[in-house]
């Protein structure tokens, strides 16, 4: 049984197998368990097992080594079930979760507790219900005397626990009688802290298995109702529909009903023919993967300089693992991404597309859907619990050989990739900043790959100074398109000076005339506009026009939005909701006025210029369900907005052919934040919203409002001056030690109590500057914003030198240094967040 390279046999003594489990718990180590004869031929590392944790607690763990250690400190409990009878993880996922932990300085069980979606992590607290398919008088499956108890109780009780099961059948551990239950389609789990799980259930029709099993019957039937016109057509639709001439297995499944009324039937003639025993009708929970519409592939031939990037990618990876596809927007990357794709497919390997973020998402998901259909699993930040599980055992089973995800699927339990492609590889969203760990999913992919031996693909108009800088050393391959596909060209830009249309009272409501002009032609010709603001809300703060005051939230260091809608102030970083005050808190005066300008107040601002447009916003606030983005997305495609308003979700990947004009609301806002980074991310995001622009035959224009149009930032980006503003940009970078030059590591140091927090995070720094390598360590310094959620915070940037080891030293040291700080009784409560190549 013990084949597998992470057992441990070297020593033997007495006492038989321990297991060491990783607890999806924030503890430095693995636990040690003890493993009963019975269970020692099955076990393998990766399998689910449930333990005691603590006094009363049950955890899932995983099981991460095997061998015939005692614990020195404490005497193994044993364990109390296996789970699987296979592996859900395999060795590669815990090596993966191991350098993970040790690189971005947290515990492996929090990179556990990431990786398993919680459907997958039953605990004391996980609960049961019915499920809603099953009929006790029609199961076909026999029932244990323990399992009719706890179906019985399931009767009156809604739920159970899965502590209460144990408790009812005086058991340690009831999940064999569970998983028994689960397997018979008589109950479901649910996460007690998650919504109860509603599967989704269709009403289908199938004919009654007599007619199926011999002809004879039927033949009898389509003579009876030969007076029933409406009756024997709904038989011949039903016929059609599943054609059990040829194939009568196709009769189980049956027809949604749905689907046979919308032929033409009425619901009373399927009630009547279900009556008399002709169709059956029942319930079925069917997979969220099924059913999805595939449309006719659509046959794409690459054009030249496409197929010129294929070939060059492919000769890098001869060499390299690792490639940056550097394609201006528009240039045609994800026909590419797509050839690839199928090429890797085919040769029996699996492949993983990473995209930043749901919005991107939509319209991606459906180009690649039109080619891979069902063999593509899709995973994202909205999806429920238990749509993560289907794609992970889709994963597991082989079903899905390709995913398309957000940052989190690079968990899935992937066993041979061949392939792993990072759209958008510059996108912020790819790291993770809480809680732990907090990773940065393009660089975990390129440990991903390295660990299976598979190529990465990086991709980005805009690409990551950190991406561009590899593969100038050349760690990566390099390949570059510089036009678009097609003849479509780069839009023209425009720098409106909103200052001097303020002096020639040229500007209204905060546009400026140019801006006007160029949305009133598109209105003019039927195209689209897309205007961009990276604020939500109506007004970033309100203000007493007698005293400047302005009102904070009381847990966080920062002003309150004001939203319009619900017309309350709302704290972004805790979720504070306040009535807008009617007199200042400070002066009692009645002028309140709400300054800058949201998403909302562009909407609002935008439809009193052009009543008769049709105008949208997308931003979080109007995006928060499941379908939220699609919806909006779909409307837009087809034409039912004219102009849509929103914060960053509408810069990146979006493809409609008629949108002409992007407008910039306040584009120095975006170059104006206290951050080494600002000008890099100005020049991605300025540059990636102008990509929407004129993406077929007619010329796009951009508009970005400014009060300095002669920074020259802003030449770069409208050059579409790249490797220059990268090379100006890298020289300051190289001068004040920041990334890639050396390895940054925040640290933020966080207490209640604004002293304990500077005592704790000064006596860290001198701990640290005694750790002998070479590094920078600067502060600690209060933190841009100094309290959040009530808790103050201090922050230490550690630069350290990046040659070899140092940085692993210095993690390592660290961690030591946190926990013995910990240990001292004034600073237990201090929370220390670590974060390794900060964002
Ligand atoms: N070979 C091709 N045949 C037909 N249409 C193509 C082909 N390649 C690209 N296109 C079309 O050109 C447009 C731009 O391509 P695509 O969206 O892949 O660009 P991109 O490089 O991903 O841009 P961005 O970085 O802005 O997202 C799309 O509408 C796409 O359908
Ligand atoms: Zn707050």
């Amino acid at each position: 049984m013990f084949e597998n390279t992470l057992f441990d046999n070297s020593e033997s003594a007495q006492g038989g197998h321990f297991a060491d489990v990783i607890l999806p718990v924030p503890i430095p180590k693995m636990f040690t368990y003890k493993i009963q004869k019975e269970l020692l031929a099955e076990i393998q590392i990766g399998q689910r097992v449930m333990v005691h944790f603590g006094k009363r607690k049950v955890l899932t763990g995983i099981i991460g080594r095997v061998h015939q250690k005692p614990p020195k400190e404490y005497e193994a409990k044993p364990l109390l079930e296996l789970l699987d009878s296979n592996p859900t993880v395999n060795p590669l996922q815990i090596k993966f979760w191991t350098w993970m932990s040790e690189y971005y300085c947290c515990h492996i069980g929090e990179v556990m507790n990431a990786a398993l979606p919680s459907g997958l992590k039953l605990s004391s607290e996980s609960k049961i219900q019915l499920n809603p398919n099953f009929d006790p008088y029609e199961t076909k499956y026999p029932m244990d005397p323990r399992e009719q108890v706890i179906l019985d109780q399931l009767e009156t009780k809604d739920e159970l626990s899965y502590e209460e099961c144990g408790k009812l059948l005086q058991l340690k551990s009831a999940h064999h009688i569970i998983k028994s239950l689960v397997a018979k389609e008589a109950v479901l789990i649910f996460d007690q802290v998650k919504e109860k799980f509603s599967p989704k259930i269709e009403n289908r029709i199938r004919l009654h298995g007599k007619f199926i099993e011999e002809k004879a019957a039927l033949e009898g039937l389509f003579e009876l109702l030969s007076k029933k016109a409406k009756q024997e057509e709904l038989l011949l639709r039903y016929l059609q529909m599943v054609p059990i001439y040829q194939k009568p297995e196709l009769n189980e499944a049956g027809v949604d009903k749905k689907l046979l009324l919308e032929t033409g039937s009425s619901p009373s003639t399927v009630k009547t023919m279900v009556k008399y025993g002709v169709f059956e009708e029942f319930k079925k929970v069917i997979s969220r993967f099924d059913g999805l519409q595939v449309d006719e592939p659509k046959l794409v031939e690459l054009s030249d300089a496409q197929d010129q990037s294929m070939q060059a990618i492919k000769a890098h990876f001869e060499e390299k693992q690792t490639v940056l596809l550097h394609g201006i927007t528009g240039s045609g990357k994800t026909e590419i991404y797509i050839k690839l794709i199928e090429e890797v497919l085919d040769s029996g390997s699996q492949v993983l597309f990473l995209l930043p973020e749901i919005a991107l998402t939509t319209q991606i998901v459906n180009r690649l859907q039109k080619v891979f259909g069902s063999k593509m699993g899709v995973f994202h930040s909205k999806y429920s619990d238990n749509e993560r599980v289907e794609v992970w055992q889709g994963v597991l089973s082989g079903r899905f050989p390709l995913v398309v995800g957000v940052r989190s699927s690079i968990f899935l339990p992937f066993d041979s990739l061949g392939l792993i492609i990072v759209d958008e590889e510059h996108e912020t969203s790819y790291k993770q900043f809480d809680p732990a760990p907090r990773f940065h999913a393009r660089d975990a992919a390129i440990m991903l790959g390295y660990l299976h031996q598979a190529k990465v693909l990086l991709g980005s108009a805009t690409p990551s100074f950190e991406s561009y800088y590899n593969a100038r050393q050349q760690k990566y391959g390099l390949v570059e398109m510089a036009h678009r596909y097609g003849n479509a060209q780069l839009p023209d830009f425009v720098l409106s000076d909103i200052l001097s249309d303020k002096k020639k009272n040229l500007l209204k409501l905060d546009t400026t005339r140019q801006l006007r002009e160029k949305i009133q032609a598109a209105l003019n010709n039927q195209e689209q506009v897309i205007i961009f603001q990276n604020r939500r809300g109506y007004a970033p703060f309100v203000n007493c026009e007698e005293c400047g005051w302005i009102p904070e939230c009381e847990h966080c260091d920062v002003s309150l939005t004001y939203h319009q809608f619900g017309e309350e102030m709302r704290c972004h970083y805790c979720g504070f909701k306040e009535k807008l005050p009617k007199k200042c808190e400070a002066c009692g005066s009645v002028s309140i006025t709400t300054v800058g300008q949201g998403t909302e107040r562009i909407e609002e601002n935008l439809s009193m210029l052009f009543p008769e447009a049709r105008i949208a916003r997308m931003d979080m606030d109007t995006t928060r369900s499941k379908y939220g983005f699609q919806k909006l997305l779909e409307n837009f495609g087809q034409g039912n907005i004219d102009i849509l308003v929103g914060t960053q979700m509408v810069t990146k990947g979006l493809d409609f052919d008629k949108v002409t004009v992007v407008g910039i609301v306040d584009a120095d806002r975006i170059l104006y934040f206290p951050d080494y980074r600002a000008g890099e991310r100005a020049f991605q995001q300025i540059t990636q919203v102008a990509g929407r622009a004129g993406r077929r035959e007619k010329t796009g224009s951009v508009i970005i409002q400014t009060r300095q149009p002669d920074n020259p930032i802003y030449q770069s980006i409208i050059k579409g001056d790249y490797r220059n503003f990268y090379l100006q940009e890298m020289g300051e970078r190289k001068n004040f030690f920041y990334p890639p030059f050396i390895k940054a590591i925040k640290i933020s140091v966080k207490h209640k109590d604004h002293n304990i927090a500077e005592r704790g995070a000064k006596h860290l720094v001198n701990l640290l500057n005694s750790i002998e390598v070479k590094k920078i360590i600067l502060g600690p310094e209060k933190a841009l914003i100094g309290k959040i959620k009530n808790l103050y915070i201090f922050e230490i940037l550690v630069k350290l030198d990046k040659s070899h080891q140092v940085p692993a030293y210095f993690k390592q040291e660290l961690m030591r240094q946190i926990e013995e700080l910990q240990g001292d009784k004034t600073f237990r409560s201090i929370r220390f967040v670590v974060d390794v190549d900060p964002g």
